[in-house]
């Protein structure tokens, strides 16, 4: 099928590639010049493993452009994945969905063309997308004849480092729409996913365990909810474990043993358990934001979501409490932070944790010295206030340190050779913010071992 994916960041470029590796004809738009040229050249303007790899495997029904006259005539599907951020008040800031539906509708001209919101957009925008491609489709000067189109949703649910796999082996697929046509269209197009019937990608096998992946074909506005109340279960789930964490610490209970003697129980399942500084990243903060805010447009309270969110920024400030708590003095005290991006394998410093607890820290009079295997390079782009505190060298981030802290475990810390660097340090405070290291080890190896529950 023909397809046009609009937006070729995490979302878009995931969708677009994975769907020309299947055999779709694709080609992905995006205003900035700088990324298509890069994607043109076959590298990807984003860390994520496998990518270039898939895109290399896809190139031959792949085309990158910045221009919607190329991309959208003659698509059977267009995919919307343009960011949706926080605005002010809490609700997505939609202007950069409504531009993109704008363009959209200046170059529909097939006879039927599926137009997928696949950004996270608040319940209703498809009926607003729909609005807005009927509008501006009727202020066209020139209109062609015969052209239809109408709007689904396709809420995504990847995980970033792990794109790929999510997308070719995901859990299930939601589709959404109110119009019978569309639906019967996506499942189309999503065939070779739900029935597992493609060869895997040379460098990503299909897991062992991979079967028919279900399908939820429902409505719009329930698959719009879908997307958001998955999201916040994920993130409320995780602040269970850390408000768990929190009193596990004050009655001497292992949070970690805790998380595993619940997560076997099938019922509540041993993933997202996992605490520490809790979570970050561009997702669970803006959507848990915009349910709430869309829950009020309806005087709804959401308590719940609202506690989850509490929970979390709390986890960030006990993290820098426990450091005062083993320093009694922050003040001119050296803390080295090992890991920046918001979880391991992306380079994303979207709501990172370790941007709150430095700015925390260098705001009571610390210094500090912050490292990334990955993310280092954009951190210079978009946080140049603290880029003065990067460090390349895990050396010199140890060397003369009062307190370091594992922010975010990348495998590269984990596999560090904890023992040569115990030496360095003024004061061997080793804070685990999130909960990874073999605690009884790191002791044995010289460190005072603290966790941020516990
Ligand atoms: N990042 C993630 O892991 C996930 C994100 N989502 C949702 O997907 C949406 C996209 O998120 P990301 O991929 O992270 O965003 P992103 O910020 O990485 O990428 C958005 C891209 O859209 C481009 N763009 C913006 N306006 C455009 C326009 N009018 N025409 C063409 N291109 C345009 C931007 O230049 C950018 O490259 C958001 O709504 C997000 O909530 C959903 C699931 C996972
Ligand atoms: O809508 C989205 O953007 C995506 O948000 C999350 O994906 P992502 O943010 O890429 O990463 P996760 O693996 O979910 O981790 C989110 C945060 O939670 C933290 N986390 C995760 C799991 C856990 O047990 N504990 C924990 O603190 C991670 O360190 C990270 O900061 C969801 O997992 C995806 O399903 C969803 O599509």
């Amino acid at each position: 099928m023909k397809v046009c994916v609009i937006g070729t960041g995490y979302v878009g470029l995931t969708t677009g590639v994975s769907l020309a590796f299947l055999g779709h004809e694709v080609t992905c738009v995006d205003l900035d010049q700088a990324k298509v040229d890069m994607l043109r050249g076959g590298k990807c303007p984003i860390y994520e493993p496998g990518m270039e790899d898939l895109l290399a495997e896809a190139a031959q029904n792949l085309t990158f452009t910045t221009s919607y006259e190329e991309a959208v005539p003659g698509a059977d599907v267009v995919f919307v994945a343009v960011q949706t951020p926080s605005a002010e008040d809490g609700s997505p800031d939609l202007r950069y969905l409504r531009r993109a539906a704008e363009s959209v509708a200046q170059s529909l001209n097939h006879e039927f063309t599926v137009v997928v919101n696949k950004s996270t957009v608040p319940i209703g925008s498809g009926n607003w997308v729909d609005a807005i491609l009927r509008d501006s489709f009727e202020q066209r000067d020139e209109r062609p004849e015969g052209v239809e189109f109408a709007v689904a949703s396709n809420p995504e649910f990847l995980r970033e480092g792990n794109a790929i796999a999510d997308t070719l082996y995901p859990d299930r697929i939601v589709i959404g729409s109110d119009n019978p046509r569309s639906l019967e269209v996506l499942n189309r197009l999503y065939r070779p996913i739900i029935n597992q019937t493609f060869t895997a990608p040379s460098f990503l096998p299909r897991p062992e365990d991979a079967n028919a992946v279900p399908l939820v074909s429902t409505d719009l506005a329930s698959a719009e909810l879908i997307k958001y109340a998955a999201n916040a279960f994920l993130a409320l789930k995780i602040s269970y474990a850390n408000e768990i964490g929190q009193l596990a610490a004050k009655v001497g209970a292992d949070i970690t043993e805790v998380a595993r003697g619940m997560g076997l129980d099938q019922r509540i399942g041993s993933r997202f358990l996992q605490p520490g500084v809790g979570w970050g990243g561009s997702c669970f903060g803006k959507d848990t934001k915009a349910l709430i805010a869309t829950a009020s447009e309806y005087n709804l309270d959401m308590p719940i979501v609202k506690a989850a969110r509490e929970v979390n920024s709390r986890q960030r400030a006990i993290a820098v409490e426990r450091l005062q708590d083993e320093l009694r003095i922050l003040k001119g005290r050296k803390i080295g932070l090992l890991g920046l991006a918001f979880k391991p394998n992306t380079d994303d410093l979207r709501d990172a944790p370790a941007l709150d607890i430095a700015n925390s820290l260098i705001a009571r009079g610390a210094r500090v010295k912050l490292h990334d295997p990955v993310a280092t390079g954009r951190f210079r782009v978009e946080q140049p206030e603290l880029s003065a505190y990067l460090s390349d060298s895990i050396d010199d981030v140890f060397t003369d340190c009062d307190a370091v802290v594992l922010v975010t475990e990348w495998a590269q810390y984990l596999e560090l050779d904890w023992s040569k660097f115990v030496g360095l340090m003024r004061t061997p405070i080793l804070l685990d913010g999130r909960h990874v290291l073999d605690a009884d080890r790191m002791r044995r190896l010289g460190y005072r071992y603290v966790a941020v529950s516990g």
